[in-house]
């Protein structure tokens, strides 16, 4: 799904009502159905109590026709407006009169308003700001935030929740509501998966207000949301007369004394990913441990104990994945420099071999194109350098990408690939999965991809996909606290067969008939 930006929001609501020749305030009462739909399914004209926090822009104009709505069919409702400004929008006017035609009258809050008192079982629409933010609230507005904060009422924002800019991290996290539940015109927001303004909404849903699917479909966009449906058509199926030789080989550099297990790991998850062999290359140390642990895989040894001291083999991998459990030891930082001046192989770097690269930059110059970086937010911190915020992360991050033509993995909760312009944000896995070992089954699943021919843009982000995937379905039998990186490889197959399954099926609720009375 895409992620449009805000100005793109903006154009698209033009494009839409020109196609559809409507006017603007058609659009807004769609929006306001919408909104009213998804309440009264789940209220069913319980009695609960419902206040409106309704701006005087567009986003407060949602708010007030949503309030006519739930008063026609007998909610219990106060109405607000949050009069911050006199440059009330031509929508919001149109509703406010509607409104009051109903004999319904807001309440009008100014700086120096008594506020309502709003009680625990109470639900709050915050309908304040929209994505029209330019600045930060006034603080009588943010202490009206504290308020229904306060409140311990279910928030639900309209669109956004009021106070965060959809383009930029808001400097006073109180001067943003936070909210239990956003519902989003059409397209969620940026804002929503980055760790910094994510916390501003527990949960999310993308309401269809019926947008130009034209103009949706014909607009690029700078990020885009990573789901089943974008992930089906990147599978490449396996050929009848296929056999191991043409599913590739994965070779996995990696490993020290102590820790040969995230060989281990990354070479079983490039195996259980699909590459048709597996070798991996250690120090000596690592021999019997994965020979005893691990059948499957190859296994070629450096010459030293303990650290990887020269990279050389007599193979051909399609692919390697280095850096897992390396270490930096000074035989190693060389062995790595004179492997990058001869190596032509397509790689997949992680963990120390970044660390490695931080600290001698000049190194960067040789890792081939597209090679995939795989950085927790400490490393991508050493390549990239400090951010500001999340924002300036991913501004840093794509220049790096277009610099070293590499694609960038920015492991997080929601993980953002990013390669030259363009950013893809996943929305699988679990915080159960903050544990030892799940980054190197990562690299080993991200080069099993690359070993069957997906190339590395793909086989990053469906890695990415497969990898959270894995890690949902696997969380469901071990609860968070007991989920180990080897429950996650465990269920690589069943993320790959949880790609066609059908949605279990309930009772849809049919979009075009009346919600229930
Ligand atoms: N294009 C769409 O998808 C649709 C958008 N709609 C709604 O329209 C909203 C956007 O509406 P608007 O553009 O009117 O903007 P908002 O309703 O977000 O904000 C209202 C106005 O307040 C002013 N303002 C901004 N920051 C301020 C601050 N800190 N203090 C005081 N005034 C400030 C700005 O002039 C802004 O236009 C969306 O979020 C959505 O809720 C819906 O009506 C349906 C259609
Ligand atoms: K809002």
């Amino acid at each position: 799904m895409k992620i449009f930006s805000a100005k793109q929001i903006y154009e698209a609501d033009k494009a839409t009502i020109k196609k559809n020749n409507i006017s603007s305030n058609e659009l807004m009462e769609g929006a306001a159905v919408q909104l009213f739909n998804w309440l009264h399914l789940r209220i069913q004209g319980g009695p609960v109590k419902i206040h409106l926090f309704c701006g005087i822009g567009n986003n407060g104009g949602d708010g007030i026709a949503l309030a006519r709505h739930l008063q026609e069919h007998g909610y219990n409702i106060a109405v607000y407006v949050v009069n911050y400004s006199k440059k009330r929008s031509d929508d919001f006017l149109v509703n406010l009169d509607r409104l009051k035609d109903r004999k319904i009258w807001p309440e009008f809050l100014e700086e120096n308003s008594v506020l309502p008192e709003i009680g625990r079982e109470d639900i709050v629409v915050d309908a304040i700001f929209g994505i029209g933010l330019n600045r930060a609230p006034d603080s009588w507005v943010v202490n009206l935030f504290e308020h229904i904060q306060k409140s311990e009422a279910f928030v639900l924002s309209v669109d956004i929740p009021s106070g965060l800019f959809t383009d930029k991290v808001p400097k006073d996290e109180k001067a943003v509501i936070k909210a239990n539940h956003t519902l989003s015109f059409q397209v969620p927001k940026l804002v929503f998966f980055l760790p910094e303004t994510g916390i501003f909404t527990q949960q999310w849903e993308v309401l269809d207000i019926g947008l130009d699917p034209e103009f949706l479909a014909n607009t690029e966009t700078y990020y885009e949301l990573i789901g089943k449906n974008e992930m089906l058509p990147v599978y490449i199926p396996r050929e009848k007369f296929s056999h191991k030789g043409t599913h590739g080989h994965g070779l996995i550099v990696g490993g020290s004394y102590g820790k040969i297990g995230s060989v281990n790991l990354a070479s079983k998850a490039c195996l259980e990913t699909g590459s048709g062999l597996v070798t991996a290359y250690v120090p000596k140390c690592g021999y019997i441990p994965l020979q005893t642990n691990f059948p499957e895989a190859m296994v070629l040894t450096d010459a030293d104990e303990k650290y990887i001291t020269n990279i050389e083999f007599d193979i051909n991998p399609t692919v390697i994945g280095i850096g897992v459990g390396l270490g930096k030891d000074q035989s190693t930082v060389k062995a790595l420099d004179e492997f990058l001046s001869k190596n032509k192989k397509p790689l997949v770097i992680d963990a120390d071999a970044l660390n490695i690269l931080s600290e001698n930059k000049s190194l960067l110059k040789k890792i081939p194109a597209q090679s995939v970086l795989t950085p927790h937010p400490k490393e991508l911190e050493r390549l990239i350098g400090k951010w500001k915020d999340d924002f300036d992360k991913l501004d840093k991050a794509k220049k790096f990408s277009k610099q070293y033509d590499c694609i960038l993995v920015i492991k997080g909760s929601h993980t953002i690939t990013i390669y030259d312009e363009k950013g893809y944000v996943n929305t699988t896995g679990n915080p159960g999965m903050g544990t030892a070992g799940t980054g190197d089954v990562l690299t080993g699943m991200i080069t099993g991809l690359i070993t069957q021919s997906y190339s590395p843009l793909n086989a990053a982000v469906f890695g990415v996909y497969l990898h959270g995937r894995a890690g949902d379905i696997a969380v469901d039998k071990t609860g968070y606290q007991a989920l180990t990186a080897t429950n996650v490889i465990n269920d690589i197959g069943s993320a790959f067969i949880d790609l066609f399954a059908q949605p279990e099926s309930r009772p849809e609720v049919n979009e075009n008939e009346a919600p229930p009375e």
